[in-house]
């Protein structure tokens, strides 16, 4: 399993909102390489799947109506110490927490409309990129 890399989506507020260039940008500028990048549409059930494990969250139906709402950006990145410096990256999940510069301090609304994703570790960024895409669609 590879310790250098996370998954991220671009959630549909940020989609939506025209910000899609912009957080690219910040994620290549703090020196993430993009190794798969998918523009696509989760629905009601495919976004159940993706967010099994929050299932007995009372925000779960929420989420997975957001999740599937519109249109989404998925990507596998690298870098040396990718979960956490990614996660430093996009800030608190809500964002009135989120530190200064960080991407949801940036483009994030709310708790549930917080425009990014980041895995919380080496094995659930490993299937949550399985999820999005195949071998061949990694380079
Ligand atoms: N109290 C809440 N109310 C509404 N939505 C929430 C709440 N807590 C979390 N969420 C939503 O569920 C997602 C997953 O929650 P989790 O606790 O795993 O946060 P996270 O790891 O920071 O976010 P993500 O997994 O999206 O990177 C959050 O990003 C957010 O969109």
């Amino acid at each position: 399993m590879s310790t250098n890399r996370t998954f991220t989506m671009i959630k549909p507020d940020a989609v939506a909102n025209g910000h899609i260039g912009a957080i690219i940008n910040d994620i290549t500028a703090a020196g993430f390489k993009i190794i798969a990048l998918k523009y696509t549409k989760l629905t009601d059930e495919t976004a159940g799947q993706f967010y099994a494990v929050h299932k007995e969250r009372p925000f779960y139906a929420d989420l997975v109506s957001f999740m599937s709402s519109g249109p989404i950006v998925a990507a596998i990145l690298e870098k040396d110490n990718a979960i956490e410096d990614f996660r430093k990256l996009i800030g608190a999940t809500n964002p009135a927490d989120a530190a200064e510069g960080t991407i949801r301090a940036k483009y994030a609304k709310s708790i549930d409309a917080n425009a990014v994703h980041g895995s919380d570790s080496d094995e659930n960024a490993q299937i949550e990129g399985d999820f999005f895409f195949t071998a061949a669609e990694r380079f």
